[in-house]
């Protein structure tokens, strides 16, 4: 349990000890649930005449104009006071005057707004509002996003406003379903999952099947992304399984930052009860506070120029993206050999080591995270200061998004795309309309005095991989032996295998390892002298 929870923890142990649950079974998240259980929110009525601006926050009288004229309820102002939330952003304001200020007669929205703008805000506000004021105990809303970080993220944006009243779950894949499920089983009003793990879950439950019919809201964030190939068919389902319970209350919300026309093809899937959506659209995708750069040169260089990029002084906390997952392992390990704390990300990670990746860079002023696309939408990382993309995406959206990772809430961040040759048309393409500047901040000489070292990275990198290779091709007698730590030193076995797949002796390996430390030191010494 988190230290902050450990006053829930004493509480909690009491009802462990009533024998109403088990303590191991359950987590500091279950505990606040449970806690929060026999406090479910009362009903609160809106004020007839004047708005409410004025709430009390730990016995502060605080006054909250810029939020008034939406009339939120007093805890969820609160909220917003609390997380700093002062003013609501451009795309809030149009959403709750669309949503809320109307009297609820205009119910589904297609939002668009630049990356970074509050889009997330804009579509819990109105939920939450409508859940602190109609209290219920059933399914309120159902959130779906691309990817599991992005569903763990909007949690935690919505517990930093909403009161500990309202529960809410994550159900995605790589994390145990059966906590999920159990999480479940406390009725949440909100479930914010990925496509793949809820059709599971909504396929299978009956009980949530039942609450559909009662659904408040549904909402696909960063929808142009779900009806996109690798999503469709687990969308299809959920969409279906919606649908089948008939629900004039439901409203439908679509948001993204590049609402493209592909989007046209799943509005037709989608059952608005508005005989038109309202289109919300807030400038375009590009934050106005986002530089863009180009930088051309070779594709056999751009190690070279990221090295001299990313060994600038002060450039803060980078992402790299790349356009495959092969790469996103080789160019981290690579960068890491040259002395930067370069972390990776991509989605055939285990679970786990994806959100400890995510955490490392998130912990590091510096870090470097080199990157596939899986990190390209939503995340909402604070600082990140420069967006590099090592290779050109394939289309205008991804670039949008990839960029869209730094200058988020009015903070300033640069994009650094690296052009080759064979790229230039592509890049055209996917950067029309974007205003473009050289990058000029490194130069070829900065570029020159890195060449050797990255070369010499690549090289280490190389005989490393090859050598761990060798590792996963040992023998199973090895292994076995390694894990019980016997010496196969003196048996038949070991004579046999001393010979490796690659033909390579043990000798040989022991010499490939000295001479890989020599390198390494080698290119210590280089670096140093930069
Ligand atoms: N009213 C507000 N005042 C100040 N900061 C805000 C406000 N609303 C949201 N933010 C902050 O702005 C940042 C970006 O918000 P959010 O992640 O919702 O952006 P987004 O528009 O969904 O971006 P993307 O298109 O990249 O997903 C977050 O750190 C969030 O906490």
């Amino acid at each position: 349990m988190k230290g902050s929870d450990k006053n829930a923890g004493s509480e909690y142990r009491t009802l462990s000890k009533m024998g109403f649950i088990s303590l191991e079974e359950v987590d500091a998240e279950e505990a606040a649930i449970l806690l929060s259980s026999t406090n479910r929110p009362t009903a609160y009525e809106r004020p007839a005449k004047k708005p409410r601006c004025v709430v009390k926050v730990e016995s502060e009288q605080v006054e909250l104009l810029a939020w008034a004229e939406y009339h939120l309820h007093p805890e969820l102002l609160g909220g917003l006071h609390r997380a700093g939330f002062t003013t609501p952003t451009e795309v809030q304001k149009q959403v709750l005057s669309t949503v809320l200020s109307t009297g609820g007669e205009r119910r589904d929205v297609l939002g668009s707004a630049p990356t970074g703008s509050g889009k997330t805000l804009a579509f819990l506000l109105p939920i939450l509002h409508n859940i602190l004021s109609n209290p219920t105990e059933t399914l309120a809303a159902l959130i779906v996003v691309p990817t599991r970080e992005l569903a763990l993220q909007i949690k935690e944006h919505l517990d930093k406003v909403a009161p500990p009243t309202i529960h809410s779950v994550t159900l995605v894949g790589g994390l145990s379903q059966e906590k999920q499920e159990r999480l479940l089983g406390y009725a949440p009003h909100i479930i914010i999952g990925t496509p793949g793990r809820l059709a599971e879950v909504l396929s299978a439950s009956t009980t949530l099947q039942t609450q559909l019919s009662q659904l408040q809201y549904l909402v696909l964030d960063e929808a142009d992304r779900l009806c996109e190939k690798g999503h469709f068919k687990d969308l299809d389902t959920i969409l279906e399984l919606v649908h089948s319970k008939p629900n004039k209350a439901r409203r439908t919300f679509l948001f993204s930052a590049t609402l493209s026309p592909q989007v046209g093809a799943l509005r037709k899937k989608l059952r608005f009860n508005d005989r038109k959506p309202t289109i919300i659209k807030v400038g375009n995708a590009n934050p106005v506070s986002l530089e863009h750069y180009k930088l051309a040169c070779l594709a056999d260089d751009k190690l070279t120029w990221l090295c001299a990029i990313l060994k600038q002084s002060g450039r803060g906390r980078t992402l790299v993206f790349v356009n495959t997952i092969e790469l996103v392992r080789d160019l981290a390990s690579t960068l890491q050999l040259l002395g930067l704390p370069a972390g990776s990300l991509h989605a055939q990670m285990q679970q786990r080591q994806r959100l400890k990746s995510l955490d490392r860079f998130r912990a590091h002023s510096d870090a470097v995270l080199v990157t596939s696309d899986v990190a390209a939408r939503g995340l909402d990382i604070p600082n990140v200061q420069m967006i590099v993309h090592f290779h050109v995406p394939k289309v205008a959206d991804v670039f949008a998004h990839r960029s869209g990772r730094t200058a988020r809430a009015d903070s300033v961040g640069i994009s650094i795309a690296m052009v080759a040759p064979h790229e230039s048309s592509l890049f055209h393409k996917v950067s029309a309309n974007i205003s473009m500047h050289e990058y000029t901040k490194v130069s070829l000489s900065d570029a020159d005095n890195y060449r050797k070292a990255a070369a010499l990275a690549e090289k280490i990198r190389k005989m490393e991989n090859k050598e761990s290779k060798a590792t996963r091709n040992k023998s199973w007698e090895e292994k076995a032996a390694e894990a019980l730590g016997v010496d196969l030193d003196f048996g038949a076995v070991k004579s046999k295998n001393n010979i490796d797949d690659d033909g390579e002796t043990e000798q040989a390996k022991k010499n490939q390892q000295i001479q890989i430390q020599k390198l390494k030191s080698q290119l210590d010494e280089m670096l140093n002298k930069h």
